[in-house]
């Protein structure tokens, strides 16, 4: 599964996003919650499911009349502050959970109303972009520390004569995520001596960086817009180019309470709600605060932080395999049982892998459902798409 992680100063609202995204609504998610631990726990990318296209709405327990919910890994890792590399905090043992971590959500405390250590301060005292930038050299700073602490390594194998630069790279570097194609590419933008012992401590941190850049890829989460003062979230996106969303994450957990309670109907990620009810006068007062600023920023943000992360920055379709090419179904008739979140350019091949290895095996060929019609092993799968596959491991 796609692991997300949150990371940011303490403070920042990280929890606050993370119970809420990994409440089970129990519209939504009618399935036993797993919680993997304490900080681990599943949430959702919310999409178009394809059921839309046909005459009834699949029923399926992560669609909910046609608003497709697909799950994916949420980490919350506990509050950074600066130097955390250095140990400073616990940081250290934070930053190695973000290890796993297919992309990070930097949650930020727009209203600038805490400290670089997560200490309250007035509203609008503390520049929220200094926020921005300390999660990114923390963790570009990490990586450069265990790229030093494994060059040794890397020196002993350049002795041998068929050593390979990239390889060893590549083999010190897959336990974070990148993998040979993501080592070559960085590899291709940094200009480097051919022997490692040749290496300085600047070209192992601009390696340690371009890695991160591209293994790691950042959302800016600008939390507490309810409380930020006007022009905050311009003022973070002038200074940064990466995608920044502005989020109420109270504003989330307090809707999905609510809905869960029956007083609202709401989504996970809908742009507003109704409140269908009996509420006091002063959840009503918060609630329409809330929707205020939902107006203003479609949403609570929540849900357009996860879907960037995984849609935007990482480029993945949704692909939807079925047993039954008429009617859509796996072998005992569920409609639409599964989503699988496939790097863009995908192919029927690498859906039937990610189905299961010995399906990726046996592949035959595939077919279109929707269009009822066989696609080559070359075809790339684009969002959406219901494949059928047809294997020698298949039932
Ligand atoms: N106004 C406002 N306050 C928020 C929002 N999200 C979180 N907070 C508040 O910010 C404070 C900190 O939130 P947490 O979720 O505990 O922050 P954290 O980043 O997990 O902090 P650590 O666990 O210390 O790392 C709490 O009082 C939250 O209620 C928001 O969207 N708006």
């Amino acid at each position: 599964m796609l692991t997300v992680a949150l990371a940011g100063k303490p403070n920042a609202g990280k929890s606050t996003f993370y119970t809420a995204a990994t409440m089970a609504d129990v519209d939504v998610a009618n399935y036993p919650f797993t919680t993997i631990d304490a900080n681990r726990g599943v949430t959702h990318v919310r999409t178009e499911c394809p059921c839309l296209d046909r005459d009834e709405r699949c029923g399926n327990e992560n669609c909910r009349d046609g608003t497709r919910y697909v799950p994916i890994e949420l980490l919350d890792v506990a509050g950074l502050v600066p130097g955390a590399h250095e140990g400073k905090g616990l940081g250290n043992q934070f930053l190695d959970e973000l290890t796993n971590a297919d992309a990070v959500l930097n949650v930020v405390d727009a209203s600038g109303a805490t400290n670089a250590e997560g200490d309250p301060v007035e509203v609008g005292s503390h520049d929220p972009l200094d926020d921005v930038d300390f999660i990114e050299e923390e963790m570009d700073l990490w990586l450069a520390g265990i790229v030093d602490g494994n060059w040794e390594g890397v020196e002993r194998k350049s002795r041998a004569p068929d050593f390979d630069l990239e390889a060893a790279l590549s083999e010190m570097l897959t336990g974070f995520g990148a993998t040979e194609g993501d080592v070559a590419a960085v590899l291709r933008g940094l200009e480097y001596p051919d022997d490692p012992k040749a290496w300085t401590d600047d070209d192992r941190e601009a390696l340690a960086r371009a890695v991160r850049r591209r293994t790691k890829p950042i959302v800016v989460v600008a939390n507490k817009v309810d409380a930020a003062p006007a022009g905050a979230v311009d003022r973070i996106r002038e200074g940064t180019d990466k995608p920044v969303i502005p989020a109420t994450a109270d504003g989330e957990l307090a809707l999905r309470r609510a809905a869960e309670a029956g007083v609202v109907d709401y989504d996970p990620g809908d742009e507003s709600f109704e409140i269908v009810g009996d509420v006091s006068d002063d959840q009503r007062a918060g609630l329409d605060a809330l929707r205020g600023s939902m107006d203003e920023h479609g949403g609570t943000g929540v849900q357009t932080a996860l879907n960037a992360a995984v849609y935007d920055l990482l480029d993945r379709i949704t692909a939807y395999p079925v047993q039954d090419a008429g009617k859509w179904t796996d072998g005992t008739g569920n409609v639409l049982p599964d989503a699988f979140l496939l790097p863009a350019g995908s192919t029927p091949p690498d859906l039937a892998y990610a189905v299961h290895s010995d399906i990726g095996e046996g592949y035959l060929h595939a077919v279109d459902a929707r269009a009822s019609r066989r696609i080559g092993e070359d075809h790339e799968l684009t969002e959406g798409d219901v494949i059928k596959i047809v294997s020698t491991a298949g039932p």
